[in-house]
């Protein structure tokens, strides 16, 4: 339970060790509870026991707590129950919650959350989200109602108070919760000025809570902006290190590389052999460097989705709802976007001649590939680059191990990258120590021996994904995901919850992949490599950490797909599908 005072100077508030608290004991509605059951969410998570109830006693709170640790409930499940208590007691002309978000993936994420525990709830509440691309027209219907929460950037709400379809006044009668969720980079993404002119109409009486993973200057300024002295909740996992940033459910390991080059053999190896459990997210500095993966991997029949901020939002939205659903189980991404653009532009290698007259790719702004998406049951992240920051790898890696799951990452560490990494492990050491002693060396005696008997297939495959080919099928995924994208626009405003309709993880190489690379021969398989990987998959299964092959929603609905239009719609020609279908089939 949360040792706190009725001061009202700011309060720093440390966690005691009272794990069998339920939700129950949070005084929430009943009607909450039986949603939670539903969503089978059993217990609540730390940062869940100390904030609920300071929430719901009206305090201000800034949350600081580790990726993955249930941020979202904990402001989401007090803000319902405070609106199920006061639903139609008066009259207001504007939301009465604001939940402001950096990104429009956060948006869709946390606008989900909310209306499925709405609806779960069968509550009489209308939660909405406003997006950038929305027509004047389509923001005045959204937010006609008025509705009950509003999730949104900063820069939505203000085009809505700019275009008249909110009034200041409005707000400051209603307004009585603002959310600033992922609050560390809602300044990094260039939302200070919307904010700033934003904060002039939110009322006194207003309760602001602000939740972040990671500390940073920008969050100290967001506090003082917004909050009326908060209550502070530094909450690092019970029996954890307060310095630590990432879950102790994560183990983490790195392996040395002896070039670029080598680490395509290490992760095929990683693959291969199964030392590492799907499904999993792969994570690389930029997109080239993604789809030359993609490629790669595909000649070795491992299907993967390239998820980056080139792509239109409705495809991105798609495919990580898709990969949560477990339709695949490799995606690879690229955190660039506003914040990571130079990231793209400095790590940029030299490609060949052409490709300084290469333009350069339009990227999303309010990309945030890792920052705060809750890709679900993520059971591995590979760094197959290393990220350029300590809080770059902390989001990253954080993707795993959420709430009370377990997961592992492997970051994948060349000569010329030991220095960026070192500074990472520095940064996230035990202050005390000074070791990095969370980061392993990845352990396991058959990996070196698995590189070796897979080095001379794939650098004959590596040979073959050439620049050329990569800037080609980043083109055509670019084009497919493109007509996708409108496919999806329509069909999903028609039917919100179908999946399976669009493939993101084909297959690019203009040729089938090879039967043979499929599977390693015999001859090729070191018997004491085989025995490291097999014990690998025994301890794995041993703790339950084999996710089981889940039933794709495609094979339920297989009579509804042949009347869908957008079949006839594919990015790919029915001989391809035909083609691609012949060898699911092998
Ligand atoms: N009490 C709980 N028990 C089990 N699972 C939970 C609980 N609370 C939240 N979760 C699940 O844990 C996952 C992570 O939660 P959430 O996205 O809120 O984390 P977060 O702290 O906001 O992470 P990040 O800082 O990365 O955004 C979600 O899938 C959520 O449904």
């Amino acid at each position: 339970m949360a040792n706190s005072s009725n001061t009202t100077q700011k309060e720093e508030i440390e966690l005691d060790d009272e794990e069998n608290q339920s939700f129950e004991d949070l005084s929430l509605d009943p009607r909450l509870l039986r949603a939670l059951i539903k969503k089978g969410i059993k217990k609540p998570t730390p940062i869940q026991r100390v904030a609920i109830p300071l929430i719901l006693e009206g305090k201000d709170v800034v949350a600081r707590a580790k990726t993955g640790s249930g941020k979202t409930f904990a402001y989401l499940l007090p803000m319902l129950q405070k609106l199920l208590l006061d639903s139609g007691s008066n009259k207001r002309l504007a939301p009465s919650s604001f939940i402001l978000v950096p990104t429009r993936e956060l948006c869709h994420q946390v606008y989900s959350e909310v209306t499925s525990i709405i609806e779960l709830c069968k509550a009489q509440l209308k939660a909405v989200q406003l997006i950038r691309g929305m027509t004047a027209a389509q923001m005045k219907q959204t937010m006609s109602g008025p509705p009950d929460i509003l999730v949104s950037t900063p820069a939505c709400v203000l085009t809505c108070l700019k275009a008249g379809i909110l009034q200041p006044k409005a707000i400051q009668d209603s307004l009585s919760m603002l959310v600033l969720d992922e609050a560390d980079l809602l300044l990094n993404y260039g939302h200070g000025d919307d904010l700033r002119s934003l904060t002039a109409h939110v009322p006194k009486r207003c309760q602001c809570l602000l939740m972040s993973a990671t500390p940073s200057a920008d969050v100290e300024k967001l506090k003082k902006l917004i909050l009326h002295n908060p209550y502070i909740l530094t909450l690092p996992e019970v029996g954890g290190n307060k310095d630590e940033l990432i879950p102790n459910n994560v183990n983490q390991s790195w392996v040395s590389c002896k070039s670029d080059h080598d680490k395509f053999i290490y992760i095929l190896a990683l693959l291969k052999y199964e030392f590492v459990a799907k499904k999993m997210l792969i994570f690389t500095n930029t997109i080239d460097m993604g789809f030359r993966l993609k490629l790669f991997l595909e000649k070795f029949a491992f299907r993967s989705a390239v998820l980056n901020a080139e792509l239109p939002q409705n495809s991105r939205l798609h495919m990580i709802e898709e990969f949560n659903a477990g339709l695949f189980d490799y995606l690879i991404a690229t955190d660039i976007g506003q914040a990571g653009k130079d990231q793209e532009d400095s790590v940029k290698k030299p490609e060949g001649k052409n490709s300084r007259k290469r333009k350069k790719p339009k990227l999303d702004a309010e990309f945030g590939v890792v920052r705060g998406i809750d890709f679900k049951n993520v059971l591995t992240v590979i760094n197959f680059e290393v990220p350029q920051t300590a809080s770059g790898y902390v989001h990253r890696v954080g993707r795993t191990g959420r709430a009370f799951t377990t997961g592992a990452s492997v970051s994948l560490v060349s000569p010329d990258e030991m220095e960026a990494f070192d500074e990472i492990k520095a940064t996230l050491s035990d202050k005390e120590s000074g070791k990095a002693y969370f980061i392993n060396s990845f352990n396991s005696k058959g990996l070196d021996e698995a590189v070796k008997s897979l080095r001379y297939r794939a650098e004959d495959i590596l040979r073959s994904v050439t620049s050329f080919c990569v800037r080609e099928s980043r083109a055509q995924d670019l084009r497919n995901e493109i007509l996708n994208s409108e496919k999806l626009k329509s069909h999903f405003e028609a039917n919100p919850r179908d999946l399976d309709l669009l493939k993101h993880d084909k297959v690019l190489s203009k040729k089938e992949p090879p039967a043979h690379l499929r599977n390693i021969p015999d001859y090729l398989v070191d018997p004491a490599t085989q025995e490291a990987s097999n014990i690998v998959k025994l301890t794995r299964l041993a703790m339950g950490n084999n996710r089981k092959p889940s039933q794709r929603p495609s094979q339920k609905r297989k009579s509804k797909r042949k009347r869908d239009p957008l079949k006839t719609l594919s990015g790919e020609g029915s001989n391809q599908r035909n083609k691609r279908k012949r060898s699911n089939q092998k």
